[in-house]
């Protein structure tokens, strides 16, 4: 999936006019897979799509501290509930140089979502500003539709290792139940 171009234009969560079903996801500052479980009768699933080494672009370098020709691992699902159409396009950068055991084997989980371990109760992990666009060119797999798409992009921090995590809602995302505008 390509988030398109021109390059998103990122705004903090508070700046930007989402539509209002939409606030509760984008505001979501715990584990977006968590928050889909809620909602989800079934398992939640993450479909590896694509999982390669690559070069970030320049805002990506930045948010993450790179230095130029500093690689990431680029690792994108398709997050589902059960068999259903997906809910999220998920992408996560991960410097090669944060790329410790710990983290490959979570990688290596099969369909289990990585959030379900980075957010492990004593992990002390700490999202960053959320910040959402609104996608003007995306394009979806498997669809020639171009349906009005949100993503939110935020970085999260643990004992010095940073992840860049990019979540775009996708048109079969439930309501959310509880409001969560204001987050934690
Ligand atoms: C970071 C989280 O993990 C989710 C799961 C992902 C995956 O398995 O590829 C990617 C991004 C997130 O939507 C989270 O739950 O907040």
């Amino acid at each position: 999936m390509s988030l398109g171009s021109p390059v998103p234009r990122w705004k903090p969560l508070q700046r930007a006019r989402p539509p209002r079903r939409l606030r509760g996801w984008l505001a979501q500052r715990g584990s977006f897979t968590a928050a889909l479980r809620r909602h989800c009768r079934g398992t939640v699933r993450a479909q590896v799509i694509r999982h390669r080494r690559t070069q970030p672009g320049p805002q990506e370098r930045r948010l993450l501290g790179l230095r130029t020709g500093e690689g990431v691992l680029l690792r994108e699902t398709l997050l589902r509930c059960g068999t259903q159409a997906p809910w999220v396009y998920a992408q996560t950068l991960i410097p090669l140089k944060h790329l410790h055991s710990g983290l490959r084997s979570l990688l290596r989980r099969g369909e289990r979502p990585i959030g379900d371990l980075l957010f492990r109760p004593g992990h002390q992990l700490r999202r960053g500003v959320i910040t959402v666009a609104r996608l003007e060119h995306c394009i979806l797999p498997h669809t020639t539709a171009r349906p009005e798409l949100w993503a939110r992009r935020s970085v999260l921090r643990q004992n010095g290792h940073r992840l860049l995590i990019t979540e775009v809602l996708l048109p079969d995302l439930p309501q959310p139940r509880q409001p969560a505008w204001k987050g934690r």
